[in-house]
């Protein structure tokens, strides 16, 4: 998978290069690349932004750099699933993660101030796909940190990123609730133990169980998950709970 990510904090986008993702890019399983959005600017202060037209307060991110970034990054016809980072959009969930890790080509733009001109996006949009995503209802200063957890819910569903593919396999909002409680050795710790049947060593038990524990804490967490959930998916025993 190639990524490429348009910042004019580079250095926001450092955590990329360690751990799990860092690995994959030494490995050549992820082709990512962080770029400066000063690097298409031409005057002496490298100004990125000027006053919102129409007046109001803030800066506004103006479209030239933009338009020569695209120019250089996409100079081809293979073109990119271009993201925007921004409070205005679609709420990012683990099923556009899922669909994002199967895409061949995708480019992060990250908005600074009080955005990005407007021109920018639909400009983009006449040449390639392009998505507004939100990562949840509240205002940054910038697009980095959406990006930042975006590539890793991607990443991390990318074939061979992860390593051990099986830890996919019970991981939360894969069946629509949230995973059970999770504990390790010792036994007992500060008064409390580790409820018996994952010690019992019956398999059975344990998966029932953690279903169980995984109804009750969507249903006392995220209620709204499990209104969502498609009834066929929960075998008898479940209904029941
Ligand atoms: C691209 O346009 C942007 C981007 C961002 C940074 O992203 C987020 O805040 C975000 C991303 N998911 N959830 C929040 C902030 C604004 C903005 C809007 C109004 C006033 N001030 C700033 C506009």
């Amino acid at each position: 998978m190639k990524i490429d990510v348009v910042t004019v904090f580079p250095e926001y986008l450092a955590p990329l290069d360690l751990s799990l993702i860092g690995r994959a890019r030494e490995r050549g399983m992820l082709d990512l690349n962080v770029h400066d959005l000063r690097r298409w600017t031409h005057d002496v202060h490298h100004s990125v932004d000027g006053a919102p037209a129409g007046g109001g307060a803030g800066m506004v991110m103006k479209p030239q750099p933009w338009g020569e970034c695209f120019d250089e990054l996409i100079p081809g016809e293979a073109k990119p699933h271009l993201l925007v980072t921004s409070p205005a959009g679609r709420p990012f969930t683990q099923a556009m993660a899922h669909d994002l890790a199967a895409e061949p080509w995708l480019m992060f733009a990250c908005g600074r101030y009080e955005g990005i001109d407007q021109r920018v996006v639909d400009y983009a949009a006449e040449r390639m796909e392009v998505t507004e995503v939100s990562i949840g209802d509240y205002v940054l200063f910038g697009g980095e940190v959406a990006v930042l957890a975006i590539i890793e819910a991607v990443t991390r569903l990318v074939p061979g990123v992860l390593g051990n593919a099986a830890s996919l396999d019970d991981e939360s909002h894969n069946a629509g609730v949230l995973e059970a409680p999770a504990y390790t050795r010792p036994a007992e710790w500060r008064g409390h133990e580790i409820p018996p049947v994952l010690l019992s060593g019956d398999h059975g038990k344990v998966d029932r169980w953690r279903r169980e524990q995984a109804l009750l804490r969507t249903a006392r967490a995220r209620p709204d998950l499990l209104a969502r959930l498609d009834p066929g998916s929960l075998d008898k025993r479940d209904r029941l709970l």
